[in-house]
């Protein structure tokens, strides 16, 4: 690996039983940088993260290619209510993921913890009274996920579509704090999504997925402006215009 590199997928390959679901997918990472995954459902961009996560399904087996990384990597997946415990107050789960991946006191992880809930923007009322995840907005519980995430300070984020059961202000204050954030602590990004907008708001680098392959793969201005793949060309027509409003000026 490239010395500022921090992720290689070489290659990979992924099948259940006899069924290829990924096929010889390949891309790097450097230090700090950001990469979106973008393409239908059903493409294969979750199992190539959970893949570079360890985390493959029950079921699933890699079957070609090689993952190098040398820092560690942490997950934001898509529903945020999900992941977390209903049972458990939600800076108690910030803090139980400091107080076993940094093996730290219980007493300096809840205070890291809620040094944290401030990082990400949470208000001070879910600070004071622990609150459980029923009690927080969507919003409120996707950022204690990432709050979660970044607890384990990874080299690498992995979002998995993590605004799509968002609404469409939410999705936009959640990406602007991963992108501060990422400008703070300089974590890499691996970012999934079907959106191309977004991915394309966020990462400088984009693969586009179709069935389990990689049909084309690069900076993101270049292929906006001149997409080679018909696939990719029907994605960026597939993004919907705002009509233009009657008697307004041109
Ligand atoms: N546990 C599993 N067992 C068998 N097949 C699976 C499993 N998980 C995913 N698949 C299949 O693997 C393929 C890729 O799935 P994956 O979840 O990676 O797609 P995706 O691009 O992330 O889709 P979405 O945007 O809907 O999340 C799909 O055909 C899916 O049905």
């Amino acid at each position: 690996m490239a010395a500022n590199t921090v992720l290689q997928v070489e290659a990979l390959s992924l099948a259940a039983k006899s069924k290829k679901l990924v096929e010889n997918v390949s891309f790097s990472l450097g230090k700090g940088e950001s990469l979106g995954l973008v393409g239908e459902s059903g493409s294969g961009k979750s199992l190539t993260l959970r893949a570079i996560l360890g985390l493959l399904p029950r079921g699933i087996e890699q079957t070609g290619g090689v993952i190098k990384s040398d820092v560690s990597s942490a997950m934001v997946f898509q529903d945020p209510r999900g992941a977390l415990d209903p049972l458990c107050p939600v800076v108690a789960q910030v803090a139980e993921v400091i107080y076993y991946r940094q093996k730290a006191s219980r007493k300096a992880s809840r205070i890291q913890a809620l040094e944290l809930l401030e990082m990400l923007g949470l208000p001070d009322s879910l600070k004071k009274s622990d609150r459980y995840p029923s009690q927080l907005s969507g919003g409120q519980c996707q950022r204690i996920v990432i709050a979660m995430a970044l607890a384990c300070k990874p080299g690498i984020l992995l979002c998995d579509e993590p605004t799509t059961a968002l609404d469409v202000t939410v999705q936009r204050q959640i990406i602007e704090t991963i992108t501060s954030l990422q400008r703070e602590l300089g974590f890499a990004m691996v970012f999934v999504t079907h959106n191309l907008a977004i991915a394309a708001s966020l990462c400088p680098k984009l693969c586009v997925m179709k069935e389990g392959q990689i049909v084309e793969h690069d900076d993101t201005l270049r292929l906006l402006q001149n997409p080679t793949n018909p696939y990719t060309r029907m994605l960026l027509d597939s993004v919907l215009p705002l009509p233009e409003l009657e008697g307004s000026e041109q």
